[in-house]
């Protein structure tokens, strides 16, 4: 028996949605104590009152004894304000701006067509020091998927952020070296999170001897050259990179069926998924670092007070497959490999 004692972890991407699904999956986020919160609902969360609204309905979503703390996100349209972005962010209300390229995963077709109507918006955000959280891929169907995100470096991220070198960004769910090498490449305004998922798959756990619906989400894996490359941002300390789980659930059916929906859940087995990683690559002390402390100081806020123990135990830790929400089954994120660490109170 092996425990380690770190700050309590935030999640800084996660998907709740609304309804019967919020109150399904809210509980399954209980290792954190904090999460940056998408606005990828349908309507889309865009104004500071909605985010007010849908704060409200998670708060309420929120089981007794529960230490839950939701970080609101605006959703980027062409038409977004930029006085209600700057009166959410000065309120306290919301952390981040999510922009979506229209069209390029789950419920963006709201998002961005033309960046030059959301300059007003993306200037303001510069002044105030408000992030701008990015779904970075292209949608250009010329484009083949598996360089959709290295595309989008050179075509619409460097440029920019040329043009406006004080914007704080978070390149979210980074899935290649492209991806780690343009964030270690610039100077201090840029980060990344990386999921759980992408630690772990690459392409040929998705589509070698069949396609694994629940291993589908955007960006899509790529080759194992990005993953390890992933795994060495990851792992290294480096206070650019950070967790984000982008824990993204879908129900089954909407998932095991001709024309499945990306996303992958993973909030219930994230920590115990990342002591196996961490551990596998010699880096446990860097744990903390990467689920604790460089996503609160990229934030500007402090890390959490409280801490956690994971314990290594000899035989595996069994985790639902899936969990039943009142909308319906979602499967949790299979590792493809037995855990051995859990969260011990
Ligand atoms: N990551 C995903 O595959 N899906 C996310 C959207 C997103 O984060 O791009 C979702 O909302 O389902
Ligand atoms: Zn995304
Ligand atoms: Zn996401």
């Amino acid at each position: 028996m092996t425990d380690i004692t770190l700050r309590r972890p935030d999640d800084w991407h996660l998907h709740l949605r609304d309804g019967e699904m919020l109150r399904g999956v809210l509980p399954e986020s209980r290792d954190f104590a904090r999460a940056i919160i998408m606005p990828n609902l349908v309507p889309p969360v865009v104004t500071g009152a909605e985010a007010a609204a849908y704060r409200e309905r998670i708060l309420a979503a929120l089981p007794d004894g529960q230490d839950f703390e939701p970080l609101m996100t605006l959703y980027l349209t062409e038409d977004t304000e930029p006085q209600d972005v700057a009166a959410a962010a000065a309120s306290g209300l919301v952390r981040a701006v999510k922009l979506y390229p229209a069209g390029a995963t789950t419920n963006s077709h709201a998002g961005v067509r033309d960046f030059a109507r959301v300059r007003g918006v993306l200037e303001t955000m510069a002044e105030i020091g408000l992030p701008l959280c990015v779904h970075g891929e292209v949608v250009d169907p010329e484009v083949d998927i598996f360089d959709r995100e290295a595309v989008f470096i050179e075509r619409v991220l460097a440029p920019l952020r040329r043009d406006l070198p004080e914007l704080k960004v978070v390149m979210e769910h980074v899935t290649t070296s492209d991806g780690i090498d343009y964030v270690t490449g610039s100077g201090g305004t840029i980060a990344a999170t990386i999921t759980t998922h992408h630690l772990i798959l690459n392409r040929n756990h998705l589509l070698v001897g069949g396609i694994r619906p629940h291993y589908y989400c955007l960006p899509v894996v790529k080759r194992e050259r990005h993953r390890l490359a992933l795994r060495a941002a990851a792992t290294s300390g480096d206070a650019r990179f950070f967790l984000g789980t982008d824990s993204a659930p879908h129900v089954d059916p909407a998932k095991e069926c001709g024309c499945g929906c990306a996303g992958v859940f993973s909030a219930t087995n994230t920590m115990s998924c990342l002591a196996h990683v961490f551990e596998e690559d010699g880096a446990l002390d860097r744990l903390e670092a990467f689920a604790s402390l460089n996503g609160p100081a990229f934030y500007g806020l402090a890390p959490n007070e409280a801490r956690i123990t994971l314990r290594r135990g000899a035989t595996p830790v069994a985790f639902p497959p899936r969990i039943e929400t009142g909308a319906g089954p979602v499967t949790v994120f299979d590792p493809g490999f037995p855990l051995h660490w859990r969260v011990v109170d």
